[in-house]
């Protein structure tokens, strides 16, 4: 058996298709969305992610606003950034690509944003929104997965999920997603910290694998017929891509996310559609 691909890239497309056509009617309001990015220092990784939610805003029609600082940026500096895109009613949304690099206090910097410009849904007050069932933007990792679950058919309701990790852009929020009314599934979060991670593995419809650790899901311990998503973005010494899961797991899994190709282009799309629901909200009020 070869699992079939859950395909990010094509379920992206098509999001960015309704959206292109959303922003045309928010323009016709005399509404242009507009993308913030700041980035702070020089990793190679950062700079090409930054450059990608670039070409998206260009393709679907949001403007975009780059910040850029040095890796010696000071705490104050990125601030004083993240005050200025607050105050600028050109930026309708914006993100701080993390990780910062050492020495900034990065809640502190993320706090500070004004969480109705927070395309990422990482703030503290949109965090505690998701946890309080009201509206607001959605971590765009977690969404983007539910989105691509949804799109190929793969049944949530009831299904029992597995996520690996805790950090605090998929695996805290996940589960929060996950176990809403609209989605009903039971969740187990694995960590660093279980015992026995195989055990919980086996028993799972569908894994989450974002913990970081190159091939750290293993084809014998992913039950027949499971849908499996790869989040990890680890690289080899030549740069390239090497997720979380074991390329084995295609002949036991019933579909598969590749990677590149399919939790990554969600992500982008799903910030996309966090600028333009803010820049909708805002053109009601
Ligand atoms: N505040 C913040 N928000 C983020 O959303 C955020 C962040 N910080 N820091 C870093 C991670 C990483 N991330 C990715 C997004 C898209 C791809 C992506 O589209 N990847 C392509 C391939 C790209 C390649 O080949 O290098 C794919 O999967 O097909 C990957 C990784 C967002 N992040």
């Amino acid at each position: 058996m070869t699992a079939q691909i859950l395909d990010g890239k094509a379920t992206a497309a098509a999001i960015k298709s309704d959206l292109t056509a959303r922003v045309a009617a928010l323009k016709e309001k005399g509404v242009t969305p507009g993308l913030g990015t700041v980035l702070v220092g020089d990793d190679p990784g950062s700079h090409k992610y930054v450059a990608g939610k670039h070409r998206d805003c260009a393709q679907v029609g949001i403007a975009s606003l780059q910040r850029e600082l040095p890796a010696t940026a000071t705490q104050e500096a990125v601030e004083a950034v993240v005050r200025e895109l607050n105050a600028d009613p050109a930026c309708t949304g914006y993100i701080v690509q993390l990780p910062l690099p050492r020495g900034l206090d990065e809640n502190r910097i993320l706090e500070l944003m004004d969480p109705a410009k927070d395309a990422d849904g990482l703030h503290p007050t949109n965090l505690g929104r998701l946890v309080l069932n009201e509206p607001g933007p959605l971590p765009c990792t977690p969404y983007g997965i539910i989105r691509l679950l949804r799109e190929h058919g793969v049944e949530i309701n009831g299904a029992e999920v597995v996520v690996v990790g805790r950090g605090v852009t998929i695996g805290r929020p996940m589960p929060l997603l996950l176990t809403r009314r609209s989605e009903n599934a039971t969740v187990t979060q694995c960590h660093t910290g279980t015992r026995d991670l195989a055990a919980h593995l086996r028993r799972a419809d569908i894994v989450v694998a974002a913990a970081g650790v190159p091939h750290l899901v293993k084809p014998e311990d992913i039950k027949p017929g499971a849908a499996v998503l790869d989040v990890g973005v680890s690289r080899d010494e030549s740069g390239k891509i090497v997720g979380d899961v074991h390329p084995g797991v295609a002949e036991v899994a019933a579909w598969l996310s590749p990677n590149p190709g399919g939790v990554g282009p969600m992500t982008r799309a799903q910030l996309l559609a966090n600028v333009v629901e803010a820049a909708e909200r805002a053109a009601e009020s």
